[in-house]
């Protein structure tokens, strides 16, 4: 996938050179090489010189980047200099979890319409945002101007849902349902799956033979002695 030329790879990769120049930057350090940030962040300094590139200079050649204008600048790419209203679709176990999640709001993102089924949830207040009536979801969505929407609800309702929110003027959806959403080309979808997730993790296993993978128990053990140890 491509915006402007620019490889989603990259994009994706950008929200995490902002997390660890903001670390960086509040544990004081001011200045940082591309191999320094290259190494934190596991890709070559190469990779990052790169990925910049795409959006203009950085710093100058030898002398590294200044931390705080380098995360500026990216927070800017990514258009994180303001708030983002999102509407949540899903008020069970996950989206009540979401809801709750106090990491949205310091980092541009405000959870500022939840959209329920199930009428005990109707009603109910999360930080101020009152649960409303899922049939309100697209209405509620265009006049608000939502732009953002996650959906928390079984896969069965999940693309009914993102259509509502497609059509309320959502163009960007973080998808937690287990099912591929068809949207058209001008709505962007990130899907959030910790099944297939994990499922791709068990090919790197062996069968349940500690001794049979070098790596898996020496790594187990190490981490019980040190657990041991505190
Ligand atoms: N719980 C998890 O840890 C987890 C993890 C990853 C993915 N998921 C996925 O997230 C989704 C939600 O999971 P959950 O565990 O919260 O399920 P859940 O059954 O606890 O909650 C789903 C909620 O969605 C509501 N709902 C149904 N249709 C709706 C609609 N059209 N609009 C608004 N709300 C609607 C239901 O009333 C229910 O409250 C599922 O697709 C699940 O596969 C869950």
């Amino acid at each position: 996938m491509r915006r402007g030329g620019i490889p989603d790879i990259v994009i994706r990769r950008l929200p995490i050179y902002e997390r660890t120049l903001k670390q960086m930057l509040s544990a004081g350090v001011t200045s940082i090489s591309s191999e320094e940030l290259g190494e934190r962040i596991g890709v070559t300094a190469a990779q990052i010189r790169r990925d910049l590139s795409y959006f203009g200079k950085f710093g100058k050649q030898g002398k590294g980047y200044d931390v705080a204008r380098l995360a500026e600048e990216i927070a800017h790419i990514l258009k994180l200099d303001r708030q983002w209203d999102v509407a949540l679709a899903g008020f069970g176990h996950l989206g009540q979890a979401i809801a709750h999640y106090r990491g949205f709001e310091p980092n541009a993102f405000r959870i500022a319409a939840i959209f329920a089924r199930n009428p005990e949830h109707i009603g109910q207040q999360v930080n101020g945002t009152v649960v409303l009536d899922e049939a309100e979801l697209t209405p509620v969505i265009r006049e608000m101007g939502i732009k953002i929407g996650i959906v928390a609800v079984p896969a069965a309702a999940a693309q009914d849902v993102a259509d509502r929110m497609i059509a309320g003027g959502v163009r960007a959806i973080l998808n937690y349902a287990p099912v591929i959403l068809k949207v058209p080309e001008s709505v962007w979808v990130r899907e959030i799956d910790p099944v297939s997730a994990l499922q791709s993790l068990t090919y790197y296993l062996d069968n349940g033979d500690p001794s049979h993978d070098g790596r898996a128990a020496p790594v187990g053990e190490s981490l019980a002695t040190e657990a041991a140890g505190h």
